[in-house]
């Protein structure tokens, strides 16, 4: 299998309710999400990542589109889709009298584990709870909490694993761990997809992101690719339309317009504008006009979503 997730043409719109007009929260997103990967889902607030995590969840019903899930069509295999697929939510919301036991107990049996099969203690020592396996929820740190909710995630060993900005208002030690965490998950073969208002930590963490804002997917790249865009520079050259070009210093990366202009992106740390410009004029491109685009992967983001 190549994609852990497959989304085609989806769709969900809030009804009206009271006052509030019907939202249309996910506008026709297509995205595949490779398995092994870890991959970011970014976007401002209400752009509709947590619409689209609860669709994969199965606690939003979508109103339109393909959702798959390890193979499995949401709507014809939902308990196969669901059951391959763990997620750790935003709130921490949980009963206080269940201990952390208890509570991977109770979850395990909700989704049907059989208590041959159960690794409670393999998870509790995997989140770093042993020592609290039998404390009140209610005496538990906000850090201690969170740990039990991915440990909750994973009760019933899913092959994906979404988490929710888990390190919203998290500290750093707890923050390191959890990464540590899903870093060996990830390494034992599961497909993490994780959203974060955290870019810097999605350049770390990811291998791919994708941008939603507005409900459209806007824009999904290798994150590699997509800070090569953010380190780099580009020139943009009006050469009156489409010419052919000469070589170009290694790491310049040429590409034409749809408006007609020429756009070479380079690492400003090797190769300087006037290089670029006197290859051309070396072979004779005429150059009308010159300007550069200079992004970070902040501006690309704001650039992105700000419309
Ligand atoms: N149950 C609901 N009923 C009506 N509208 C909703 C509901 N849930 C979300 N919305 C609206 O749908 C849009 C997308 O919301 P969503 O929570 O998916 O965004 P988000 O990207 O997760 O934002 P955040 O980063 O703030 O969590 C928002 O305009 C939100 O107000």
């Amino acid at each position: 299998m190549t994609n852990a997730i497959d989304i085609a043409g989806l769709r969900k719109t809030y009804r009206a309710q009271g006052n509030a007009p019907a939202k249309e929260a996910l506008k026709g997103v297509d995205l595949a999400i490779p398995a092994g990967s870890i991959f970011g889902l970014l976007g401002p607030n209400g752009a509709g990542k947590s619409t689209l995590i609860n669709i994969l969840a199965g606690l939003v019903n979508k109103t339109a589109g393909k959702v798959t899930i390890w193979g499995f069509d949401q709507d014809v295999n939902p308990r196969q889709s669901r059951a391959a697929i763990g997620v750790m939510p935003q709130e921490l919301n949980m009963d206080p009298f269940f201990t952390p036991r208890a509570s991977l107990e109770v979850q395990a049996g909700l989704y049907g584990v059989p208590k041959s099969e159960r690794w409670t203690d393999q998870l509790l020592e995997l989140v770093g709870l042993t020592d609290q396996a039998e404390a009140y929820a209610r005496n538990l740190s906000g850090g201690m909490r969170r740990r039990l909710l991915l440990a909750k995630a994973l009760v019933h060993r899913p092959q994906i694993l979404v988490l929710d900005e888990p390190t919203a208002g998290v500290d750093i030690t707890l923050r390191a761990m959890l990464w540590d965490n899903v870093r060996r998950l990830n390494q034992a073969g599961m497909t993490i997809i994780l959203t974060t208002h955290y870019l810097e930590e999605a350049e770390q963490m990811c291998d791919e992101i994708a941008i939603i804002n507005h409900g459209e997917l806007i824009v999904r790249q290798a994150t590699r690719e997509l800070l090569a865009r953010a380190d780099g520079k580009t020139l943009v050259i009006d050469a009156g339309g489409r010419v052919d070009l000469p070589p170009l210093p290694q790491g310049a990366r040429p590409e034409w317009r749809e408006d007609g202009r020429l756009a070479i992106s380079y690492p400003p740390s090797r190769i300087r504008a006037d290089q670029l410009i006197d290859a051309l004029r070396g072979a004779g491109v005429p150059i009308a006009d010159v300007a550069t685009e200079a992004p970070d992967l902040e501006d690309v983001f704001v650039e992105l979503t700000t419309s």
